[in-house]
C-alpha cells in the first residue's frame, strides 16, 4: 500500500464536569464527548522519513514541526512497533485550530490509524487507544467516535447509546483559546469563589435525552465547568451564546474550552438557519452546520 486517507470528525463535549486540580496538573473528569460531521482528512504516503504538510482554511495556524500532533503519533506508534519507520503526512484542515473540537487531537488519532495500515502492522484499537491516552487527554475519543463518556483525564472511555441523529451549528470565533490556560482560569475561579469543587458525576438525564434522541431534552441539560473561565477569557463570547438562543437554538454552551459555541438544534434546516444567522455576527469567524453522532476514522 503507498498511500491511505482517512477522515476524522470534530467532537463537541455535551457534558464537561472538572473535578479538582490533580497532583499531576491535570482535573479528573466527567466527559461526554460527541463526534461531529467536521472532519480532517489526514493522508500518509510512502516515505523515507516522517514530514508532515498542512492545506485548508486553518493551515496557517498548525505547526509543521515536532509540535504537530500527527507528527508525534507517527513517531510514538514506530517506537511501540520498534522499528524506523517514515511518512508523509498530509492534513486537510476544516477543524478550526484552538478552538475547543479537538482538531490537533483528531489528527493524531488520523495519523495513527493511517500510519497503522500504510506499515502493515495490524495493531487492534485497544493498542492504538494506549498510544493515543499519551499523545493528549482527548486522543482516544478521536480514535473511538461516536457518543462516549470518558473519566479520568477523559481518555478512559465508554460507549454511549445514541438513539438518531442531533443537528448543531457552531459559532467559530476569530483566534483560540489555550486549553491549559483555560483550566487555569477555571482553578483561579473556583478559588477565588473559595467553593468546595464537588467529584465529577455523570449526568442521568443528559444519558436518557442521549438513548431517545430527544433534542430539546438534550439543549436543556448541555453542561460545561470550563464556560466560566472561557467567558471570563473572552467576554465576547457571551453576546455569540446569546445570538444563538435568541435564534432559537434549544441549547447553547461554549465547546471544551473554547472559544467556538457549540448551538443544538431541531433538525437539519434549523442547524443552517442558526450557521447562517451566527455567520453574520461580528464575534464570528465563521459559522458551520453540522450532525452526530459520526464514527471515528477507518482506513481507505
Ligand atoms: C478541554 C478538553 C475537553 O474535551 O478539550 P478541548 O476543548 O481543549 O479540545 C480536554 O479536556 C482537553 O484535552 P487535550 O486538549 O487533549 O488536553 P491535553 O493535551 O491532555 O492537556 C493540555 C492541558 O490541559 C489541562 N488539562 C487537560 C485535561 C484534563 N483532564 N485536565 C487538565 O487540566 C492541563 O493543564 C494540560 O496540561
Ligand atoms: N495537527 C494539528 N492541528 C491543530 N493544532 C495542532 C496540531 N498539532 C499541534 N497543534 C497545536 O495544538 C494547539 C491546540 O489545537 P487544537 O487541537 O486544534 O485545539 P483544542 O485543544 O482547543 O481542541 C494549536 O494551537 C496548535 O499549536
Amino acid at each position: 500500500m503507498s498511500s491511505v486517507t482517512v477522515r476524522v470528525p470534530a467532537k463537541v463535549n455535551v457534558q464537561l464536569s472538572v473535578g479538582p486540580l490533580r497532583e499531576d496538573g491535570y482535573h479528573d473528569l466527567v466527559n461526554v464527548f460527541h463526534a461531529v460531521s467536521v472532519f480532517d482528512e489526514v493522508v500518509a504516503k510512502e516515505s523515507e522519513s516522517i514530514t508532515v504538510s498542512v492545506a485548508g482554511d486553518w493551515a496557517d495556524q498548525v505547526p509543521v514541526d515536532d509540535g504537530n500532533l500527527a507528527i508525534q503519533a507517527a513517531r510514538a506508534l514506530a517506537k511501540h512497533a520498534g522499528r524506523t519507520y517514515g511518512a508523509e503526512l498530509v492534513i486537510h484542515k476544516s477543524i478550526p485550530v484552538a478552538g475547543g473540537m479537538a482538531g490537533g487531537s483528531a489528527d493524531a488519532a488520523g495519523a495513527l490509524v493511517a500510519c497503522n495500515e500504510l506499515w502493515g502492522l495490524g495493531l487492534p484499537l485497544e493498542d492504538l487507544m494506549e498510544i493515543a491516552a499519551d499523545l493528549g487527554s482527548d486522543v482516544p475519543f478521536s480514535l473511538l467516535g461516536g457518543t462516549a463518556v470518558g473519566t479520568g483525564r477523559g481518555e478512559r472511555l465508554s460507549d454511549v447509546p445514541t438513539g438518531g441523529q442531533f443537528h448543531w451549528a457552531f459559532a467559530v470565533a476569530q483566534g483560540g483559546l489555550s486549553t491549559a490556560k483555560v483550566y487555569a482560569e477555571c482553578d483561579r475561579l473556583r478559588e477565588t469563589a473559595g467553593v468546595e469543587v464537588p467529584w465529577p458525576q455523570l449526568s442521568e438525564p443528559l444519558l436518557a435525552a442521549l438513548r431517545t434522541g430527544d433534542a430539546e431534552a438534550l439543549g436543556a441539560e448541555l453542561s460545561n465547568d470550563l464556560q466560566a473561565a472561557a467567558l471570563s477569557l473572552r467576554p465576547d463570547l457571551s453576546d455569540t451564546l446569546e445570538a444563538g438562543r435568541r435564534a432559537g437554538a434549544l441549547g447553547a454552551l461554549v465547546s471544551g474550552s473554547g472559544p467556538t459555541c457549540a448551538f443544538l438544534a431541531g433538525d437539519a434546516d434549523h442547524a443552517e438557519h442558526l450557521a447562517d444567522t451566527l455567520s453574520h455576527l461580528p464575534t464570528c469567524r465563521t459559522a458551520l452546520a453540522a450532525h452526530g453522532p459520526v464514527p471515528g476514522p477507518r482506513p481507505s
